[in-house]
């Protein structure tokens, strides 16, 4: 550690620890590995035609956050900064390539947490979602009927899954997410296809879960909603962490970025981006403790 760094023992009760988590994903690119140039020109097309061109995509550089009981935690950035990837990292979905998480209790993502069988009818899937989530029997029959009504599938929770649109799948799967109540809980409100009653019924759902949960992270574009809903914000860049802090104070600094980046001024917003970066508190966590360094 350098002699002007500071560091902050993080007391309390973190209910999610992200520690130095990095996600690639090694994909099939149509660009040609190599430049196509004279005499080899035909064994190179033959190569990038035959030969799928593997690249990595980085989705996450080395992020690390505490979150404390009774934070609500808003993701801010653009299209493919990484704010999904985070959430399926954190909700167990998905395995990142470096780092942990540590949770004090299973993450419930509304929406996309239960793993159902297409072939099975929407009430029984109501039954093996919840028996997955951890349910005893007692509790599926106890929960049963509001699951059902929540979906707002009617007689059509009698047919197989399969042959439901994916709005209709999603309620479903929103519904018997929604009908645990976590301790902490993951809202990625890209993943919110329903139609506009079923958005009132959930949107009053997602709110009672939000008061009763230990902490919540919040993924959306509507920054009037992070603003509303979060007492801290996160902003993503290329997978990079680039703000953590107040609402206001990172919105504005998301702002200000994406306005010179619209206007074409990439030079002022490398800047604004680049000084958000300079004042970030990095999270560090060593060994049993967690601590933040300014770095
Ligand atoms: N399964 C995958 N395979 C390959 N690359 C992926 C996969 N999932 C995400 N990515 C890439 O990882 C990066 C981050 O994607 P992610 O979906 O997390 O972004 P996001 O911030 O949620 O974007 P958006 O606001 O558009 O929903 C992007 O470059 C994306 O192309």
């Amino acid at each position: 550690m350098d002699a002007d760094e500071q560091e902050i023992f993080i007391e309390g009760h973190p209910c999610v620890v992200v520690d130095c988590v990095e996600m690639r994903y090694r994909v099939a690119s149509s660009a040609a590995a190599e430049p196509d140039t004279g005499q080899f020109r035909s064994r190179f097309l033959h190569k990038a035609v035959s030969k799928p061109n593997m690249v990595t995509v980085r989705a996450l550089n080395k992020l690390s956050l505490v979150v404390e009981r009774g934070e609500s935690v808003g993701i801010i950035g653009r299209n493919g900064s990484g704010k999904s990837t985070l959430m399926k990292i954190i909700s167990g979905q998905s395995k990142p390539t470096r780092g942990a998480v540590y949770a004090s209790s299973t993450p419930i993502m509304l929406g996309v947490n239960a793993a159902l069988v297409p072939d099975l009818s929407g009430d029984q899937n109501v039954i093996l979602g919840c028996l997955a989530m951890g349910m005893s029997r007692a509790d599926v029959d106890e929960k049963f009927n509001s699951i059902v009504e929540l979906s707002g599938l009617e007689t059509s929770i009698h047919l197989p899954m399969k042959s439901y649109s994916s709005g209709m799948a999603s309620r479903l799967r929103f519904a018997i997410a929604a009908s645990v109540d976590p301790e902490i809980l993951l809202v990625d409100e890209a993943l919110n296809t329903g139609d506009a009653q079923f958005g009132d019924r959930s949107k009053r759902r997602m709110d009672e879960l939000r008061e009763q949960a230990g902490c919540v992270f919040l993924v959306s574009h509507s920054l009037e909603t992070i603003k509303d809903m979060c007492t801290r914000a996160v902003w993503l860049d290329k997978g990079d962490l680039i703000m953590d802090g107040a609402p206001d104070v990172a919105i504005k600094a998301y702002q200000d970025f994406t306005r010179h980046l619209s206007k074409g001024n990439n030079i002022s917003a490398t800047k604004i981006l680049d000084d958000a970066k300079a004042n970030l508190v990095a999270t560090e966590v060593r060994g049993r403790s967690s601590r933040r360094s300014r770095g």
